[in-house]
């Protein structure tokens, strides 16, 4: 005979509050998956972002907005949205597991909501299955989402938002290189912006998945945080904007000697493999996304939104906000203050001093969510360094 299948009975049940949701799920002793139902609560500022952009989205809209919860889990994110989102449409909540279905249908209840569908599908199945049915497609899974972005270019509608959430940093930062060209056909670098690479290696590869059904991307947010990159993407519609939009797709080339980098835009294009400062070899990372990753307008939007909403991470989600909206109009990639230093054999001067002279001489300089010592800036590399060396001889 087999095991006894377990229900809700035979668990010690813990319960959490989140923004003003409150969700159930069975106690666990580490955050895994092989926990019974997947809980996370270093995601609860990624959940608390997301009522953020979606109301955000949905005011834009101005229309009640039908979500996919795709990868429900507790169905904490789906109930959340449900909860705490003004004008939301029917919810979709879908996960394979139907032990997670069992507490997603316990949280509906716990919570009195109506107007939730809870679905047990593989995720591709579920949404192909009901192709153009939602406003907002929310892609959450353990690791990699690159199995799953196929069905969501083919299903998602025009003016939606996808939003995407990949917790495998270390291939799309380039700690390994052979996961990364396996799941998103691009190589990677590790560097001190290499997480900045990863997240457009990732923007890159959803624009080029939906490419095929003639669908391009426009980046309102993107962020990485701790161990998961997240995006928030409207999926717009037409074979001439999407070969336009194609132009975005490049490649960045760095030098590891002397720390130049350069931007080149085309799949096929040509890249000089020497550093023209320093004549050392250049390495590259693409096809990856050279296009925005941050929409100031909808950001400040989100930021203003904030006020309405009862969030736990609000502090932390200001900080990262507001770093995200400074950045919007930044050059892409950044110089991190150490490496800089340690390159240059010296001790690092004060950070703000470096900014102030950036830009007393005319430069974009420009602070960086990705980390805090991250300069953002159109200086060349020459001009940066001699910076430095006469900010540390004063
Ligand atoms: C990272 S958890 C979701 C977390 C949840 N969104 C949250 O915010 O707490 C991933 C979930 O996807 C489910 N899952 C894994 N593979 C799946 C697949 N191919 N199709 C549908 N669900 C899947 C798992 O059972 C698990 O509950
Ligand atoms: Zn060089």
């Amino acid at each position: 005979m087999g095991e006894t299948e377990k229900t809700h009975n035979d668990y010690n049940l813990v319960t959490i509050t989140e923004g003003t949701t409150k969700i159930q799920f069975p106690e666990f002793d580490k955050v895994s998956s092989d926990a019974p139902v997947f809980y996370n609560p270093h995601m609860e500022l990624n959940r608390d972002i997301s009522i953020l952009a979606l109301q955000t989205f949905q005011k834009e809209q101005n229309r009640p907005i039908a979500i996919c919860d795709l990868f429900g889990g507790s169905g904490i994110r789906g109930i959340r949205y449900k909860n705490e989102i003004d004008s939301t449409d029917t919810i979709s909540i879908n996960d394979i597991s139907e032990t997670a279905n069992e507490f997603e249908k316990i949280n509906v209840e716990l919570n009195n909501l109506q107007d939730i569908n809870i679905y047990n599908h593989e995720a591709s199945a579920f949404l192909r299955s009901h192709r153009g049915e939602f406003d907002v497609i929310d892609i959450d899974p353990f690791g990699t989402p690159s199995p799953f972005l196929d069905a969501a270019g083919y299903c998602a509608r025009k003016n939606s938002l996808l939003c995407v959430t990949a917790t495998d940093t270390s291939a799309l930062c380039g700690t390994y290189k052979e996961p990364c060209i396996r799941k998103y056909n691009a190589k990677p670098y590790k560097s001190e912006y290499c997480h900045e690479t990863g997240i457009r290696i990732l923007t890159g590869y959803v624009a080029l998945t939906l490419a095929k059904y003639k669908k391009y991307i426009e980046v309102k947010l993107s962020h990485s945080t701790e161990h998961y990159m997240r995006l928030y993407l409207e999926v717009k519609k037409g074979s001439k904007a999407t070969d336009e939009s194609l132009n975005n797709i490049g490649y960045i080339s760095h030098c590891k000697h002397c720390l130049y980098r350069e931007t080149n835009n085309g799949l096929a294009t040509s890249i000089q493999d020497t550093c023209p400062e320093c004549g050392e070899k250049l390495i590259h990372a693409g096809p990856l996304w050279l296009g925005k990753i941050q929409d100031e307008e909808f950001i400040g939007e989100m930021i203003k939104e904030s006020e309405n909403k009862k969030l736990n991470s609000k502090k932390e989600l200001l900080k990262l906000l507001n770093s995200c909206h400074g950045e919007a109009n930044a050059p892409i990639t950044f110089y991190d203050m150490h490496h800089l230093c340690r390159v240059l054999k010296i001790s690092a001067p004060k950070l703000d001093l470096v900014f102030d002279q950036l830009k007393k001489e005319g430069f974009i300089a420009i602070k960086s969510h990705y980390n805090p010592l991250a300069i953002k800036t159109d200086a060349p590399i020459k001009k940066i360094k001699s910076i430095i060396i006469s900010l540390n001889c004063s």
